[in-house]
């Protein structure tokens, strides 16, 4: 889903802004999100990433501006927009952010709970289809979180995300503090599950891998906004220093770098 200019709009957020006290983090902030996408959303430490996040989702009451999922005003009536939107996107927050009394199993079925007639049976098995579709084994469900790898309970909270087959997924840092490798299987299933079940990603990252390898678009906040948005050739002609440092950087020329043919096929120089 490259192309946005016939997608469809399925987040619009509109003159957004976000002040705490003195502190005003977002000023006339203006977002798409479009079907069916990945959306990167990049920006320096503090430039406001998780607090957009968290105010597409209810969880942050913005100081004014518009907020549309679905064509439903989140604003309107935060707590009705969430009782119809919580079973249309799934969020898995930095750490996974998994109840630590709860088993894997258990918690994936929390969000399902809310179903009405759902017998237990049958949640336990929709809970362990979940589980196996991010790639855990059968028996990460018996296990409590603390008894999991970091990437594992990313896995098990990006399971309990999709618990309720969402349509959008929020994923704030999805690969942060994951080895390089684990990151980039991360990458993977995220692409994957986007491509397979036709997920839109709305992701928060400060990985340029991640940026090269899944995202469709990408966002950049800064100064208050989001300053631009386009795919990752678009933002190498940014004129903004900030934009600049960032994806003209020596770790951005690493990450982008396409890989050597020689290397790629496995033969001698
Ligand atoms: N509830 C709050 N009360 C007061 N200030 C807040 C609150 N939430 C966030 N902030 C401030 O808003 C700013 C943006 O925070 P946010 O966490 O969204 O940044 P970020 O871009 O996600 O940063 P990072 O990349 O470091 O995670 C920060 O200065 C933060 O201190």
């Amino acid at each position: 889903m490259k192309d946005n200019t016939t997608a469809e709009v399925i987040i619009r957020v509109r003159g957004l802004k976000n002040q705490f006290g003195s502190h005003v983090v977002h000023e006339n902030l203006d977002l798409d999100v479009c079907r069916g996408e990945i959306l990167g959303v990049v920006g320096g430490s503090g430039t406001g990433k998780s607090v957009l996040l968290r105010s597409i989702i209810g969880l942050q009451k913005p100081t004014s501006g518009s907020i549309e999922v679905f064509g439903i005003d989140v604003l309107a009536d935060a707590e009705a927009a969430r009782d119809t939107l919580d079973e249309r996107w799934g969020v898995m927050f930095q750490d996974g952010a998994l109840f630590s009394s709860l088993t894997v199993r258990e918690n994936v079925e929390v969000p399902m709970r809310a179903i009405q007639g759902l017998a237990p049976t049958l949640r336990r098995e929709l809970a362990d289809l979940k589980i196996s579709m991010v790639g855990l084994e059968y028996l990460a469900g018996d296990k409590y979180p603390s008894e999991l790898s970091g990437g594992m309970r990313k896995r098990a909270g990006l399971a309990r995300a999709l618990a309720l087959d969402p349509e959008i997924v929020f994923l704030d840092e999805p690969t942060a503090g994951l080895d390089p490798i684990g990151a980039a299987a991360f990458d993977d299933l995220i692409r994957n599950l986007s491509r397979s079940l036709g997920l839109t990603v709305f992701l928060v990252t400060h990985d340029l891998d991640t940026l090269h390898a899944i995202c469709d678009r990408i966002a950049v906040l800064a100064d208050r906004k989001v300053l631009a948005t386009g795919t990752l050739e678009d933002m190498l002609g940014v004129d903004d220093p900030w934009v600049r440092e960032y994806f003209h950087g020596p770790r951005a020329r690493a990450a982008f770098k396409p890989s050597s043919p020689d290397v790629a096929s496995g033969e001698d120089p």
